[in-house]
């Protein structure tokens, strides 16, 4: 089979946590961008869009949509997801704290300006007294590399994605989790994470406010 075909805008969106789980499996992939509504509207006439949305990944045969289920494949293909029903039940439940505060933080950018400093404060107080201190927790309780199974598994590449969000958000947050810092520097020299890392990569940069704006009226959504 050939390689994995992504459709998606080239920005971060929801497709960034799959660019970095294919990444982090040594899995190279294709991008096609949504360039304009006609782009999107074409993807969507020629039914290849189950709900009319995007992300969609070309894999395997299937066109494949929603991300929580391509992200759930691709781990499962690429052994990713833990070794039994009790892992994979952990990944999910810390994936899902991981992915409620990078909701949090993406959002930030689109948010109305009068709502702006608020939503900010609460992400910040989130990130440092609830969702931080519950994953410097974890790796305190078993003292191993990996957040579980003692290798690695989709949910360390989820949270070292976060954990970078969360250093453009304000990098003083991390400082009071010397454990989660060291977890941070020794995913992130992981080879297939060090090449995903470099300038160049497939990786998205941030988008400004006006960036998302534009790209938000162009594609009317
Ligand atoms: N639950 C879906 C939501 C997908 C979604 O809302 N996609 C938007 C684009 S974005 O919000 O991810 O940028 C879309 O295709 N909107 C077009 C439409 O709904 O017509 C998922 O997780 O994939």
């Amino acid at each position: 089979a050939g390689k994995p075909v992504l459709h998606y805008f080239n920005a971060r969106g929801r497709m960034e946590c799959i660019r970095w789980l294919l990444a982090a499996a040594g899995v190279e992939f294709e991008e096609k961008f949504i360039q304009s509504p006609e782009d999107l509207e074409k993807l969507k006439k020629g039914g290849n869009l189950m709900f009319e949305q995007v992300p969609m990944v070309e894999i395997d045969g299937m066109k494949l949509v929603q991300t929580r289920a391509i992200l759930n494949y691709i781990a499962t293909k690429y052994d990713l997801y833990g070794k039994d029903m009790k892992e994979r039940t952990l990944i999910d439940m810390y994936t899902e704290g991981i992915f409620d505060l990078t909701e949090m933080i993406l959002q930030l950018v689109i948010c109305p300006p009068d709502q702006r400093e608020a939503k900010t404060s609460l992400a910040k107080d989130r990130t440092k007294n609830r969702y931080l201190p519950a994953f410097e927790k974890v790796l305190k309780s078993h003292g191993q590399d990996y957040l579980v199974g003692n290798r690695l598994t989709r949910v360390d590449i989820h949270l070292l994605e976060l954990l970078l969000y969360v250093e453009e958000l304000d990098a003083s947050l991390l400082t009071p989790f010397p454990l989660l810092k060291a977890f941070k520097s020794r995913i992130s020299s992981l080879p297939n994470v060090k090449k995903f890392l470099q300038p160049g990569s497939q990786r998205k940069p941030a988008m400004d406010a006006k960036q998302i704006e534009e790209a938000r009226k162009a594609f009317k959504i």
